[in-house]
Parts: structure tokens; C-alpha cells; sequence
């Protein structure tokens, strides 16, 4: 590493570390490891390792979680394009993990942007329950609704909010939530040099009282019985074990619980924090001198099952007869059905829940959640973007393509991950192609990439334009 560290970081680290400094401090001498992940709505991590380009070494702590070599360029490949893997830092894969998320449940994603964890949850949860993905900056929300779509994530609600106004809400509404707490990335100097300049002291105390505040409302929005992991790339015992011990004190109905991989997760330091709770004891620290990837902190905490129950978030059913569905909805509806009829008749997915059906202008949506009210909430994407309707023809979503396989499209245009007419299709150009007229899911090795439209030996591009490859 050329940049110099911050001195207050290094004594700070010094004085904390003892003996173990000097393994620290050559840490941001070796070379940072870069990671993907595997995504198992796209593709297993058998089949994935026998199709892989790059050289791959496993990540412990993370099932689907792998090295690449230095010189790799994995988000340069079409196969990234078509959401195969999402490239995330070893590290950065514990934090989903360790939340245990089982198909079905009802997650919240808080602190979500751009999405590696939320990409990681969906997974988890296998295409069933409903994940709702937040982030407070509205760029990111965009960049996080973009990967989420890219990785064919079918029951996401993306939302642009701060965590108090979800707070209001849904109070006791989810089984299991993740608060990937912003910090002063200490534990992103290596990786991310630039990480250094934003830092400072000041920082540091001010991610801690923003930390305190967003765990106050994830502690209300989760169930009685219900899990919260809470995770930080930073070494600042203030963002770690003093933010955990506060919200213990805070909040006697939540406990600590063990974490997996303790020959990889050091123990977390209750001589840290203020008052130094033994029980801290449980979180743990991902240090760079002790494993393959940069430094984190994890906490992973239990709500009571007695915590007192009150009402659950309002529901749409219940003022349903207050509010009549939207002018053109029943047509969409009818529009959707005819697009799949002909375009892809051998869907999996059956979406015949006439109320998950939600049109916002133009835009028609299948929710994960057609019971909840959305009204007031900034809501980017409130579950799987079906499509475009206009004048009663459905214009298929790019979303739509890539959460679909191509045994379920009527027509393919198929192309190997080494053809170069494939590039001019990333790229956006027209290609002269034979097939049968119409929507065409346009693939690489067999996996859905984007929309084409057939006509007359033409295959018009429909590949967004803001993701074309330059
Ligand atoms: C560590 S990053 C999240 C990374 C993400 N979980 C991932 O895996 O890709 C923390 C996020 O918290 C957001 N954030 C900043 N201030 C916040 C606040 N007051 N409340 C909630 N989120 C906030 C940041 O915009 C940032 O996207």
C-alpha cells in the first residue's frame, strides 16, 4: 500500500493490539483478496465450478463464496451480466450468512446499497417469503434495485427510506433483519484506499451515534423469537463492541448468540466497550492478519420470544373497499396473461394471485406482498417488474428475463460466452439473426441475459441502454 495510514488510526490500533500489531500493520503489505459469489437462483455451485473461466479457491465461511486471482476480470464477463455471481470481498460474505435465512421468511435487508448482502438473502430465501431491500440515498437505491434484478431476484421490494419511517410501519414485522451499518471503513483501507481520505476521528463518532439510532428502529421492526445480525467493515471499538454494549443496555429483550467459524472469527472485546459486557464477548472480528479477506465486525443477537406482541403494519385487505383498483389494471392483467401465453408457456412461476397484480402507470409488478400498504413509502420497486404495458401489448421487463430460464421462453436466441456477436449484443447493436418472429430470451451458455425481438431475420436489441457494454 502507497497511501500512508492515518497516525490516530495506527496508535489507536497500537494501543488496542499489543503484541499483535506488528501482524496487523504488515497486513496492508500482502495483497487484497477478491471474492464472488455464486448465485443459486441462476446457476449451482457444482455446475458453476465446471463452467468457471476463472480459477477458483473456496471461502470457508461462505458456501458459495470464492477467491479469483489478481489479473481476473470476472465483472468484464457475460456471465456476470447475466447474474451468475455478484463480486464480493471474502469478508463481506460472512454477514448474510451468519443471518440464517430460510426460504419463505420475511427479511429486512436496512442498510442495503449496492445489494451484495441483499443479492445473498434472496438466494437465501430461494425465490419464496419476501425480502424488502432498503436504502436511505436514492443513487444507491437505484444501483441496489439494478443488481437485484441483474441476479433474477423475484420477491424483493426495494425502498428508499430512512429506518424511522420504516420503523412506523413495521413494527414487530420481520423474522429475521441485517443492519450492514454504515462506518468509518477502517477495514476497507487495503481495499479501497480512498476509504482513508474520508476517514477521520470525527467520523468515527459519528457513524457511532448513527448506529445506535439505526439499530433502535431495527429492534422495533423485528418479531418476538426474531434474529438480528449486525455487521461493520471498520476496527473501531466504538462502532463495534461500544455500539453493542449501548444496545444491550437499550434492549435487555435481545441477547447475544454464537456465531459459526470461530478458528476463523475472533472473539469480539468486552474490554472494549463501556460497560464491558462479557457477552460481547459472542460478536467477532474478521482481522486481515488471521484469514484470506479484509476486517469486519459481527453481532449476531435474539429477540425474546416474550417481547410484548402489538398490532401488525397495516395491510392493504383492510382498506381495500376504501380504494378502487387503478384505471387500467384489469387490461394489464390481460395484457400480461396473453404476453405469456404466447412468449414464454412453459413459466414455473405461477402467478395467478389476481391481487399481487399492482400497475403503477405503466409499469406492471407481481408483489411478494400483495397484502401491504405502500402508501407513503418510497418504493423503487415493489417486487418482480413484469413489464411495459401500452395500448394492451406487454413489453417484457429486463427483469423479467433474467429471473426467468430458458426452458420457459416460447423462442431463444442462444450464444456461446466466447462469440463475439454476443459483445455486439451486450452492446446493443441490431443483429442479423434467423428465428421465429416475436420476444426472443436471448442467452449465453443457456442462461437468460435480456429480451431481443425477432422480426424477419433481425434480431432487434432490447438490452437496456444503461447497462450497455461500451
Ligand atoms: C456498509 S453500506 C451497505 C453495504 C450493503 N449492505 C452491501 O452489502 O452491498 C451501508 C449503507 O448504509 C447507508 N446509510 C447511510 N446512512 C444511513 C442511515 N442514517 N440509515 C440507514 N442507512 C444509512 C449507506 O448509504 C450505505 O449504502
Amino acid at each position: 500500500m502507497t497511501q500512508p495510514l492515518p497516525t490516530a488510526f495506527t496508535e489507536r490500533m497500537r494501543t488496542l493490539l499489543h503484541d499483535e500489531y506488528h501482524a496487523f500493520i504488515s497486513s496492508y503489505e500482502q495483497p487484497v483478496f477478491h471474492g464472488l459469489r455464486v448465485n443459486p437462483l441462476k446457476v449451482d455451485r457444482e455446475r458453476f465450478l465446471t463452467l468457471s473461466p476463472f480459477a477458483l479457491t473456496p471461502v470457508a465461511w461462505c458456501e458459495n463464496g470464492f477467491r479469483y486471482p489478481e489479473g481476473a476480470r470476472p465483472g468484464k464477463h457475460p456471465y456476470h451480466a447475466a447474474g451468475l455471481y455478484y463480486l464480493q470481498e471474502p469478508s463481506a460474505m460472512s454477514a448474510a450468512e451468519c443471518l440464517g435465512v430460510q426460504p419463505g421468511e420475511t427479511i429486512l435487508d436496512l442498510c442495503a446499497a449496492p445489494g451484495g448482502k441483499s443479492t445473498q438473502l434472496a438466494a437465501a430465501l430461494g425465490g419464496r417469503g419476501l425480502l424488502i431491500a432498503n436504502e436511505i440515498h436514492p443513487v444507491r437505491a437505484r444501483a441496489l434495485s439494478e443488481n437485484l434484478e441483474r441476479c433474477g431476484v423475484p420477491n424483493a421490494v426495494v425502498t428508499n427510506e430512512t429506518p424511522e419511517r420504516l420503523m412506523e410501519r413495521f413494527p414487530r414485522f420481520f423474522d429475521r433483519i441485517l443492519v450492514d451499518a454504515p462506518c468509518s471503513g477502517e477495514g476497507m483501507f487495503r481495499k479501497l484506499p480512498e476509504a482513508i481520505d474520508e476517514w477521520s476521528p470525527q467520523k468515527v463518532t459519528e457513524c457511532h451515534l448513527m448506529q445506535v439510532d439505526i439499530l433502535d428502529a431495527a429492534a422495533a421492526m423485528l418479531k418476538p423469537g426474531g434474529t438480528l445480525v449486525y455487521s461493520t467493515c471498520t476496527f473501531a471499538p466504538l462502532e463495534n463492541e461500544q455500539s453493542m454494549a449501548l444496545f444491550l443496555e437499550r434492549h435487555p429483550e435481545f441477547s447475544l448468540i454464537p456465531l459459526p467459524h470461530p478458528e476463523f472469527f475472533a472473539e469480539g472485546h468486552p474490554e472494549w466497550a463501556t460497560p464491558a459486557a462479557s457477552e460481547l464477548a459472542l460478536t467477532a472480528r474478521l482481522w486481515p492478519h488471521l484469514l484470506d479477506g479484509e476486517g469486519h465486525y459481527l453481532a449476531k443477537l435474539q429477540k425474546s420470544t416474550d417481547a410484548e406482541h402489538v398490532e401488525s403494519p397495516k395491510k392493504r385487505k383492510e382498506k381495500r373497499g376504501a380504494k378502487s383498483a387503478p384505471a387500467g389494471r384489469k387490461e394489464a392483467i390481460a395484457a400480461w396473461r396473453s404476453f405469456a401465453a404466447e412468449a414464454i408457456p412453459h413459466a414455473k412461476r405461477v402467478l395467478d394471485d389476481e391481487q399481487a397484480f399492482l400497475l403503477f402507470g405503466e409499469q406492471l409488478y407481481y408483489s411478494p406482498a400483495p397484502e401491504m400498504d405502500w402508501d407513503g413509502i418510497k418504493v423503487l420497486r415493489v417486487g418482480l417488474h413484469l413489464g411495459t404495458v401500452k395500448k394492451n401489448r406487454l413489453e417484457p421487463s429486463h427483469a423479467l428475463a433474467l429471473a426467468l430460464t430458458a426452458d420457459e421462453a416460447a423462442r431463444v436466441s442462444s450464444f456461446t460466452a466466447d462469440d463475439p456477436t454476443l459483445l455486439r449484443y451486450l452492446r446493443g447493436e441490431a443483429l442479423s439473426r434467423d428465428g421465429a418472429n416475436g420476444w426472443a430470451l436471448v442467452t449465453v451458455d443457456g442462461f437468460s441475459l435480456g429480451w431481443g425481438k425477432q422480426a424477419d431475420g433481425q434480431l432487434k436489441n432490447h438490452y437496456p441502454k444503461g447497462l450497455r457494454w461500451l
